[in-house]
């Protein structure tokens, strides 16, 4: 069975009955620099590779969700690096749960495509910000963007419903620099899954384990906390700072202002050996940018510029990479309504309240 048709199947569970089209990117894999700072001596490489996946109904792209998979001598990390959504949804249609659909996405790259001969680590940083893969979106009023608050909750439940998916769960954490431990455990699902605690999943020993932070902590692409293990590299104070003090300093970067709320989510499991793949189409990494750049260039602020935009994309992606999902959920979902002020961004610096709308 082919691999893409695994998502069909996962995806099918969470959307209504209505004709979607998921678009699927993977690279090969490429030798990249090590995920933690290192000695000089050790000359090894870590690899990765890059997955992202645009969910369109009607010929308008309405979901977009990136993914790194990094092997390292250790781990595999499977950092999700963003998702977004254009707003586009249309209204007279029955509403998806974008975050059972990134769910989904996540469960399927988990069981399918990845090597399973090291531990797993998935991690994540929830920032929220009006839009990251589709330029303009930002700008549509009616799409729905969720604060730090209720992003640090959204993505707390879509990790914790992948449990089903770990042999064993050895770590499970939630850090938010600044944040008291109480504070942190509000925003944890209430009848939690996982196994969760206050911290990070970087350190093997006590809270109070002197390491040192830089070697244990990975650095990202546009990692919020990659500016500050930088300047401690620059500033040679690589061997004096421990985890606490790393989190304490972290929270007074710019990054992490006060009023921002960070959340920094790590899990560490085992998974069990699945079905090997077959239809394991992959492309450069050259060419997966070029495509990405489609949307991160193109005008998704309406709805007429969202469909041209959508289809300059859909023309570019390999047909192989083009895969039809019709939903399945056929529960009666109410209406959202919206029920606090949005700040919507019309241009640069300017900004307007949002009226309560229906949808
Ligand atoms: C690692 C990272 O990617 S962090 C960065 C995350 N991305 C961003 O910040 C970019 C901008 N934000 C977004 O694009 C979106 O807010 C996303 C992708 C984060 C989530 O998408 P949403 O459409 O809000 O998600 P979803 O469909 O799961 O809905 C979440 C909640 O909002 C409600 N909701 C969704 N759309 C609407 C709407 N138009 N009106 C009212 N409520 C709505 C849902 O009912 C749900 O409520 P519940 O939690 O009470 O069930």
């Amino acid at each position: 069975m082919l691999a893409e048709s695994r998502f069909v199947d996962l995806l099918a569970q969470v959307l209504p009955p209505l004709e979607f089209k998921l678009y699927h990117l993977k690279t090969h894999l490429k030798k990249c620099r090590k995920l933690v700072f290192t000695s000089k001596s050790d000359k090894s490489v870590d690899a990765y590779a890059t997955h992202f996946f645009v969910l369109s109904l009607d010929g308008i792209d309405l979901l977009g969700l990136e993914v790194y998979i990094y092997e390292s001598r250790e781990y595999t990390t499977m950092f999700v690096s963003k998702a977004d959504t254009t707003g586009h949804y249309p209204s007279d249609k029955p509403p998806t749960q974008m975050g059972k659909v990134v769910q989904q996405l996540l469960r399927g790259l988990i069981r399918y495509y990845l090597p399973l001969d090291k531990p797993v680590r998935v991690c994540l940083f929830a920032k929220a910000e009006r839009q990251y893969l589709f330029l303009g979106s930002a700008k549509n009023p009616l799409k729905h963007v969720l604060s730090d608050a209720q992003l640090v909750k959204w993505w707390a439940s879509c990790l914790d419903g992948l449990k089903s998916e770990f042999s064993s769960i050895k770590k499970c954490a939630l850090q938010i620099p600044g944040a008291s431990e109480a504070a942190v455990k509000s925003y944890l699902p209430s009848n939690p899954q996982l196994p969760w605690t206050v911290g990070d999943i970087f350190w093997e020993g006590a809270p109070d384990d002197p390491t040192i932070a830089v070697k244990r902590i990975p650095r990202f692409p546009d990692d919020p906390k990659l500016r500050f293990l930088e300047f401690l590299v620059a500033e040679k104070r690589v061997k004096k700072v421990s985890r606490a003090q790393f989190w304490i300093e972290l929270q007074s970067r710019q990054e992490f202002r006060l009023g921002t709320t960070v959340g920094i989510f790590g899990l560490e499991g085992t998974v069990d050996k699945h079905e090997s793949l077959e239809g394991n189409h992959s492309i450069t990494q050259k060419e997966a940018r070029l495509l990405r750049e489609v949307t991160l260039e193109g005008d998704y602020s309406t709805k007429s510029s969202a469909e041209y935009s959508s289809n300059e994309f859909a023309s570019r992606v390999p047909s192989y990479a083009e895969i039809d999902v019709k939903g399945t959920l056929t529960t009666p979902v109410v209406k959202r309504t919206v029920e606090t002020p949005q700040v919507n961004v019309l241009s640069a610096g300017l900004v307007r309240k949002k009226q309560k709308t229906q949808r």
